[in-house]
Parts: structure tokens; C-alpha cells; sequence
């Protein structure tokens, strides 16, 4: 069917009536999506005479409408007014409806239609297919397409004066949120008005998406000079490269659900997101990428109003009121300068780690991965008495070997071949005055080890290629998840470095063993809604079931899903976190072992089938959206007990 011109009325009046009296359907005539509404008003026992009434809501469910569909409201207001303008001599109303049908706004042409159809055109007017039958908007939301439905093609004959185009409104994280109709009176020269409709709703989701508090929002294009983002792949991503939120045709292009909690740039693309966002930051235009599937594409960063090319500054924008921006915390950062991490414990051994900072020992921060070894490094920086000097860090593990070296003592010009004229610095010389925090220490290698040493030993560093010693002073944090104890018997970690760095061990515990799990909930949610949002009893008992194998990183992207997912004014419950968290909670002692240690290994094992099953079996995928490392998840699976 598709934008072809409308088919004569007449013609449509004799399919109509084969696919009634014969049940004879003409697919070349009748987009397929009208028989199949049609067959579904017969199924519910529905007659064609029947009288329709247009029904309004009461007020005060109208307002309920309205404050429930806060963000689609907004998001609309400027797409909507944009096509009422473009449409106003053809004689269209335009309208909103919800995801269920219901009428939530309405303008364009109203005055010019008959009166039958202004008074189904109200807000707060049932329009499903429950209600009135066959229409543009019910068969848009039931298909997820655009549809156009012309007078005769509507169920029920009383609306065959309703000429109508609608397209299914598909929030960021895949939700359909909605529809956007335009309605006449007359058939006459319709040309355009389905690519009119699908243009309005997705000019809507590209409001949607600025709405997120993304670190970046990236598109991606076949050419590197693409500027039309409506033809792009649309991605955002977290702080750590976590993917919050695609656009539909990102999520059938990449062939994945990709608003799955869990999944991060390193699972659809070649490279590490750090990398990868400077270099976006640094380039003038796009940049290639490649994906996983070893396709090469153009990405940019997309620039958003009052932004300069896609970054979510530190701050993130929310929507207040009628669209009004408002600066909020980081959405995802933890306030680090407070007194008040979420736990206890971890506030007191951050203040003996202060004193071992202030006193000049190094501090060294262990924990399994996503337990908030990178977040109490910088707390401990911003909470010291150099926090107004660089803080500088590096992650072992991510720089290949062969950069970083020069990584981290820097070199001199022609020290190799396309080493910088005039030379660089290197990290620990940046980090002078400052904090230098190394990340996964427990990755370096050896040799490299030997040099580090012998800088913190002498407070003297020498760039690489040269021979000069220049004096450095800074505060040393490292952190790493592995078991360094093990890995010094082992002889991979020198034990005299070892020794070195390990003068206070601030050790944070995976959060499946963390007491206070519901505080940290709160706070995490309170920086995301300004203190504006609440979890109800339910969700935070689920939370606190939840064993957690991705720690504070897995929990923290499953509140900023619910908070994301839950209606505006409601309160955060059980059934808004992602799949993967909605395991059922075993009475204590119905697990293996028995026990609180039973029933823990027992949600993990549901934990690493579910996330098995949601990766369709990949266990690269499946390991990294657990927090856990493929070869222990390809040992549980090999031992039988996942
Ligand atoms: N107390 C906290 N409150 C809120 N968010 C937190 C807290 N601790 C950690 N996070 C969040 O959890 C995520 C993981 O934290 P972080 O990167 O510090 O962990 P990590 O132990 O360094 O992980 P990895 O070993 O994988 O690098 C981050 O996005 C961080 O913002």
C-alpha cells in the first residue's frame, strides 16, 4: 500500500463488501493491516451497523491522561504545531493518542470538520480499536507501521466519513508510547499524508532522546558527511559506555534488543568507548567505527541544544513543566564530595584512606568489577587536600602494551618512530601535584612494574628516549579486581611493589554482601530524580533478592532503567526493572547447600540462565551483561550447574 494515491472509493466499497459477504481479501487494494483489524472486530462479535459513541473521559481521568503521558505531551508540542502548520490549508486535524487509544491532544483544522468527527476529536476520547473499531490510529499501534485508513476501510460504516493517516510513536527504549493521526472529512488528493505523519513521529522520538541523560547520544551514517539525522542510526550511551537507549531502526539494523539492560559499546563495536569518545571529541566531523559484525560506519556525535556536540556535560538536562530544561546532578556519578556513600563501612574506610593519602601512602582499592573502585578513587581525590590539582588515571589493562610505557613516563622527541616533536608528558608527570590513579595495577607487566617502582621509590620520573629526571609529586590511589596476593605467588605482581602500594587496602565488597542495599537504591534514585521519585516496598524487596553478579554497575543501570521505563508521577515498582532482575525469590533453604549461601547461588544460577536465554545462548554477551568474566561464566556452564 505504502504512499501510493488512495484507490477509488468505489473500488474499495466492492472489497469491502467481498471480504464481508464472501470473506475475499484484495491485498493489492486493502493494506493487509485493515483485514486483519477487520477479522478481530468480527472475532469480538462486532456488527459493521453498529452505532459508535464518543466517548469522553471524566475530568478527572483526563488529567490522569495527561500527567501519564507528560513526556509524550512535551516531546510533541514543537513536531505537532510544526505539522499543524504545514497542513493547515488541507483541512486536517491532527491529534495525539496515548498507547492505549485515548485521545491526549488535539488541534490542526478542527473547525472545518463535520460535526460527527469534532466530537470524536476531543481529548480523553477512547479511540481503540475496542471502542471505535478499524482506524489509522488502532492499526498503528497494533502493526508498530504507519497506516491510512479511508472511509469505507473503518469497521464500522458510521465512520466512513473518517479519512485518516497515523504512525505508532516508539519511545528510546523501544516502548510504543503512542500514536499521531491526522483525520478529514474528505479523501480528495491524500497524497503524503502517511509521510507526513511518520515525519511528526519521528521528529517526536528524536525529542524523546534528548530528553536522556546520556554521557553521549553517537550517529551513525554510511557517509561521513550525513547530516540528516532522520536517516541515521541513533545510539546513547552511559558513562561507562553502557547503551541506554536506540532508535528503532538501530535496533533492527544491529539485529538486537539493544534496550536490554546490560549491553555495552564494546558489544556492538570493534574498540573501547573511552577511545573512542575522545576521538569524537577531538574530531571536527564523523569518524569511522567499525562494528563487531566487521561492517565500517561513520559515527558523530549528536548535537543537542545548549550542548556542544552530543556530551552530556558533567550535568544531564531533564524536562520540568511545559519543556522547560532544568540542570540536574549527574545522572549517574555519584555525588563524591558528600560525607555519604550509600554504605557505611565503605564512608569510614574512606576517611582512614584520607589519612593515609594526607600522610603520603599509597591507597589500593580492590573488588570484584562494578563494585565502585573507580568512583571511591575519585572520591577520595575530590575529598583530599590536592582535590583542586589533576586527577589523573590510567587503566592498565586498556592501553596495549606497547603504549604504555610512554603512556606513563611520556618521551622525548625521536624517542620512536612517530614520537611528537618537542616530546609529551607522560601521565605521572600530569598528574604532578595531584593524584595519579591506576587503574587494574594488576595487569601491568613485570618490566613495567620494575620502572614504576623505582618512580614512587625516588619521586623521580625520566621521559622515555631521554636522560633528564624531573621530580614528581602526587597521591597514589590503585585498584584492581584481581586477587593480587595470588597473582604475587604466582610471581605475575612483584611483591616489592606490592608491599608499596598496599600501605591501606580499602576492600569493597560485592554488593550481593553490602547490608545496605536499599539505602543505596535511594540515593542512587535520588540523584537521578532530584529527590523527586520513590520506590515502592515491592521494588526495593526485589532489589535487595536480586544477587547482583554485575554490582553497583549492573544495579545502578537497572534503577536508571525503571526510573526511565515508569510512568512520570508514579512510583518506581517491582515489575519497571529490566527482565533479567524480575527472578523469582526462593524461600531461604529451598537452594542447594541450604541457607542463605544456597538460596544466593541458586539466584545466581537463575541469573546466568536468564541472561544466557536473553542472549540467545551468546555467552560473550551473557558474561558481559552479568559483570562477569566469560570464563567464569563458560566454567559454570561446563560444570553443569548453569
Ligand atoms: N556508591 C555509588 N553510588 C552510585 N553509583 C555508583 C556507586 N559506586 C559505583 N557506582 C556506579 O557503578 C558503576 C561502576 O563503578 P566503577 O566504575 O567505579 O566500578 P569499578 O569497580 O571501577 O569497575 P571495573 O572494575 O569494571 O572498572 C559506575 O557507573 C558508577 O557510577
Amino acid at each position: 500500500m505504502g504512499l501510493l494515491a488512495p484507490a477509488s472509493m468505489e473500488r474499495i466499497v466492492a472489497a469491502r463488501r467481498a471480504y464481508f459477504d464472501d470473506g475475499r481479501e484484495d491485498g493489492s487494494l486493502i493494506d493487509p493491516a485493515i483485514y486483519r483489524s477487520w477479522s478481530r472486530c468480527i472475532a469480538a462479535a462486532r456488527s459493521e451497523s453498529e452505532a459508535i459513541a464518543f466517548e469522553q473521559v471524566g475530568r478527572s481521568r483526563l488529567s490522569e491522561l495527561v500527567q501519564r503521558n507528560r513526556m509524550l505531551l512535551e516531546a510533541g508540542t514543537g513536531p505537532v504545531a510544526d505539522l499543524e502548520k504545514a497542513i493547515a490549508g488541507a483541512g486536517y486535524a491532527v491529534l495525539l493518542t496515548d498507547s492505549r487509544g485515548y485521545a491526549i491532544s488535539v488541534g490542526g483544522a478542527l473547525e472545518q470538520q463535520h460535526p460527527e468527527i469534532r466530537q470524536a476529536i476531543r481529548p480523553g476520547v477512547d479511540l481503540s480499536e475496542g471502542a471505535i473499531g478499524t482506524s489509522a490510529m488502532a492499526c498503528a499501534l497494533k502493526e508498530r507501521r504507519p497506516v491510512r485508513v479511508f472511509g469505507p476501510e473503518h469497521f464500522f460504516s458510521a465512520n466512513k466519513l473518517f479519512h485518516c493517516a497515523a504512525a505508532p510513536i516508539v519511545d528510546p527504549r523501544g516502548g510504543l508510547i503512542g500514536t499521531v493521526d491526522i483525520t478529514r472529512g474528505s479523501s480528495h488528493a491524500d497524497f503524503g499524508a502517511l509521510s507526513l505523519v511518520t515525519r511528526c513521529a519521528h521528529a517526536i522520538e528524536y525529542e524523546l532522546f534528548r530528553r536522556i541523560p546520556a554521557r553521549a547520544i553517537v550517529t551513525l551514517a554510511w557517509q561521513p558527511h550525513s547530516t540528516e539525522p532522520s536517516a541515521d542510526l541513533i545510539l546513547a550511551f552511559g558513562d561507562d559506555g553502557e547503551i541506554l537507549a536506540t532508535n528503532e531502526a538501530t535496533r533492527r539494523f544491529m539485529g538486537v534488543d539493544t534496550y536490554q539492560i546490560g549491553l555495552q559499546y564494546e558489544d556492538l563495536f570493534e574498540g573501547r568507548f573511552g577511545t573512542t569518545l575522545t576521538l569524537l571529541q577531538g574530531a571536527r566531523g564523523a569518524i569511522p567505527v567499525q562494528l563487531r559484525s566487521g561492517i565500517c560506519m561513520y559515527a558523530s556525535l549528536w548535537a543537542r541544544e545548549g550542548q556542544g556536540a552530543g556530551l552530556a556535560a558533567p550535568a544531564a538536562v531533564a524536562v520540568a513543566g511545559a519543556g522547560r530544561a532544568v540542570r540536574l546532578k549527574p545522572a549517574s556519578v555519584p555525588d563524591t564530595t558528600t560525607s555519604d556513600f550509600g554504605d557505611g563501612r565503605i564512608n569510614e574506610e574512606l576517611e582512614i584512606g584520607l589519612k593515609a593519602l594526607h600522610s603520603g601512602l599509597p591507597v589500593l582499592v580492590l573488588g570484584e568489577t562494578g563494585t565502585g573502585k573507580d568512583v571511591v578513587a575519585r572520591a577520595l581525590h575530590e575529598r583530599s587536600t590536592r582535590r583542586d590539582a589533576a586527577f589523573v588515571a590510567i587503566n592498565c589493562a586498556a592501553i596495549p602494551e606497547s603504549l604504555i610505557e610512554s603512556e606513563l613516563f611520556g618521551y622525548e622527541e625521536g624517542a620512536f618512530t612517530g614520537a611528537r616533536r618537542g616530546g609529551a608528558a607522560g601521565r605521572i608527570e600530569q598528574a604532578g601535584g595531584g593524584t595519579l590513579f591506576l587503574d587494574e595495577i594488576g595487569d601491568m607487566p613485570l618490566h613495567l612494574q620494575a620502572r614504576l617502582l623505582r618512580v614512587l621509590e625516588s619521586k623521580e620520573v625520566s621521559r622515555l628516549g631521554g636522560s633528564a629526571t624531573q621530580r614528581v609529586d602526587f597521591q597514589l590511589v590503585c585498584a584492581t579486581h584481581q586477587d593480587i596476593e595470588q597473582a604475587v605467588r604466582e610471581g605475575r605482581f612483584r611483591r616489592d611493589l606490592y608491599y608499596r602500594i598496599n600501605a591501606f587496602v580499602l576492600t569493597l565488597s560485592p554488593l550481593r554482601l553490602r547490608p545496605h542495599l536499599k539505602a543505596l537504591a535511594c540515593s542512587i534514585l535520588a540523584g537521578l530524580s532530584d529527590g523527586a521519585r520513590s520506590f515502592s516496598p515491592e521494588a526495593l524487596e526485589r532489589l535487595a533478592a536480586y544477587p547482583w553478579p554485575g554490582n553497583v554497575r549492573e544495579f545502578r543501570n537497572a534503577i536508571i532503567y525503571a526510573h526511565a521505563i515508569a510512568p512520570a508521577g508514579e512510583r518506581i515498582g517491582a515489575g519497571h526493572f529490566p527482565r533479567s532482575v524480575l527472578v523469582p525469590v526462593l524461600p531461604e533453604g529451598t537452594a542447594t547447600g541450604g541457607g542463605q549461601a544456597g538460596v544466593l547461588a541458586s539466584l545466581e544460577r537463575e541469573a546466568m540462565r536468564r541472561a544466557l536465554d536473553e542472549c540467545a545462548g551468546n555467552v560473550r554477551l551473557a558474561a558481559k551483561r552479568l559483570g562477569i568474566s566469560r570464563a567464569t561464566l563458560y566454567r559454570r556452564i561446563h560444570s553443569g550447574e548453569v
